[in-house]
């Protein structure tokens, strides 16, 4: 019986949902859950199809991105999770899919507009769209890059990882993330439907006008309480 079982339970669990929320296809996309106090995170094996998973066949990885426990070979975004891990001392889960809407406006490279309050019931701010990676950064580790990325993107505009917990990596698809696994999934499908939503705007109005601050502001603390706005 592995000392890792609750994680990679709550790991198994999670990746399950993305086929069934519609987020993956095949073996897209991967989910990660932590042990903070152990420092390691269970995480799906690299190209498994969502069908074959079991609780056992999740790799355990350090914060260090090493392997710890499992025979499979863990995701290829395994390196993204342990940056993000490593350096936002409040997550305990990490979701990255290729749903279709999410990352066909990570491939525009656009920050996806606040034009209504499905979406600021999440955010106050536009989902944002992190720049993709210049040559320096693709000569270096990938999968470790874009975790340096995703940080870095959101440093600069300002904006809390504890607030905002979801992001689009230019050209490459959504990641998202939260206090737990399941926080996470939320994350990514409340990404997709907005995605979803604000290109169908977009395609029945070219020059929609966003969402005034009053109203973010309102529908946001209506439902996390005063004080909750974080805007710009
Ligand atoms: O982002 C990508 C590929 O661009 C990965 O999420 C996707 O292919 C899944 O890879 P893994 O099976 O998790 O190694």
């Amino acid at each position: 019986m592995s000392k890792y079982q609750h994680i990679q339970q709550a790991a198994y669990e999670a990746n399950m949902q993305l086929p069934k929320l519609g987020l993956v296809l095949f073996t897209f996309g991967n989910v990660s859950a932590a042990d903070r106090d152990l420092g390691v995170f269970a995480i799906k094996p690299s190209g498994v199809p969502y069908e074959d998973l079991t609780p056992g066949k999740m790799v355990i990885v350090d914060f260090d991105g090493n392997t710890v426990e499992g025979k499979l070979r863990p995701s290829s975004d395994t390196l993204t999770h342990a940056v993000l891990y490593k350096h936002w001392e409040k997550i305990g889960g990490i979701v990255h899919t290729h749903s279709t809407y999410g990352t066909a406006w990570a491939q525009s490279q656009r920050d996806i507009p606040i034009f209504g309050t499905t979406h600021a019931d999440h955010l106050t701010v536009d989902i944002p769209c992190a720049p993709p990676m210049n040559d320096e950064m693709i000569k270096g580790n990938y999968e470790y890059q874009t975790g340096f990325q995703i940080m870095e993107c959101l440093e600069q505009k300002g904006l809390s990882y504890e607030e905002v917990e979801m992001i689009l990596v230019g050209n490459h698809a959504p990641f998202t993330w939260g206090k737990t696994p399941e926080k996470a999934v939320y994350n990514s499908a409340v990404l997709e439907t907005v995605a979803q939503m604000a290109y169908l705007t977009e395609q029945i109005r070219k020059d929609v006008p966003k969402l005034q601050d009053s109203l973010i502001r309102k529908h946001y603390e209506r439902k996390h309480g005063p004080h909750s706005y974080y805007g710009q």
